[in-house]
């Protein structure tokens, strides 16, 4: 039995000719914050993607080597993707809720899924919107449009809206580079809490964000991952050289 939610062993993605992902190997701790960190256009985005095949949207877009989700290889073309979304969420660097109440946003997934007992569905709203951190600010307006709110609590509810169809794993693509210190802050706060329950991979470009919130983190530079060790590790003494340049900011 593997110790990881999710592991890739030399995996390479290519957009047409060009390679993104060169034969990265990673895997993910349960119950763990793993912070992807590296310059811009090093393949931290492609990495994630591939973990829930979101790159086969990716018109020429081929990623090759195996995927394990809990030791099972999902990087067939007989896996059901609707079922492994549900059960490895999104959430992407702009809050992108849907132009529905609040409410809707999260039953929408749960009725596609069958969910209809009305009962039913207002236990999950609530357990949704409690596990983001949000329920106690939109109690009494659920039935108020998701784009009245604040581009924090957007985000907020894009997390209740992930975690609803209850995943273990959440893919997270900057999720607080769009917001205030302050919203950043509840959404750091929230994802330390979430990691009882999911195992969270997290592209950031925050520094102290990696630091603060991740257990583990993988230095990706052009395609490859140079270094992967647990945070405090990465951060006060890397074994590369790139390593600690990145995290001290001296780099290129
Ligand atoms: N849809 C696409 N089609 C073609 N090339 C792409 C596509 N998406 C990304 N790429 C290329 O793949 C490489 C990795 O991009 P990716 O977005 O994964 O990097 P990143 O590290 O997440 O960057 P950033 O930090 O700027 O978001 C880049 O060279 C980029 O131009």
């Amino acid at each position: 039995m593997t110790n990881f939610a999710i592991e890739t062993t030399k995996l390479n993605v290519f957009y047409g000719q060009k390679q993104a992902i060169k034969e990265v190997s990673l895997g993910f701790p349960k119950n763990q914050v793993i912070a992807l960190i590296g310059p811009s256009g090093c393949g931290k985005s492609t990495y994630l993607r591939s973990l829930n095949r979101m790159n086969d949207e990716i018109e020429g877009c081929r990623t090759e080597g195996p995927i394990l989700y809990h030791g099972r290889d999902i990087n067939t073309p007989s896996e059901d993707l609707y079922e492994l979304r549900k059960n490895i969420g999104m959430v992407f660097q702009k809050p992108n809720p849907f132009t529905k109440s609040i409410y809707k946003n999260i039953t929408f997934a749960l009725k596609r899924h069958g969910i209809t007992d009305k009962r039913v569905l207002a236990e999950r709203v609530e357990k949704s919107l409690r596990a983001a951190a949000l329920w106690e600010e939109v109690k009494d307006i659920l039935t108020k449009s998701a784009l009245s709110l604040s581009g924090g609590q957007q985000q907020r509810l894009c997390i209740a809206r992930t975690v609803a169809t209850e995943p273990d794993i959440l893919l997270l693509d900057e999720p607080a580079s769009a917001l205030d210190p302050i919203s950043t802050s509840k959404i750091e706060t929230l994802i330390t809490a979430l990691k009882e329950f999911y195992t969270i991979i997290i592209v950031t470009h925050n520094m102290q964000q990696a630091a603060r919130i991740s257990d583990k983190t993988a230095f990706f530079y052009l395609g490859e991952v140079v270094e992967y060790d647990d945070t405090a590790k990465i951060f006060t003494n890397p074994t590369h050289e790139k390593t600690q340049a990145y995290v001290s900011g001296n780099f290129g």
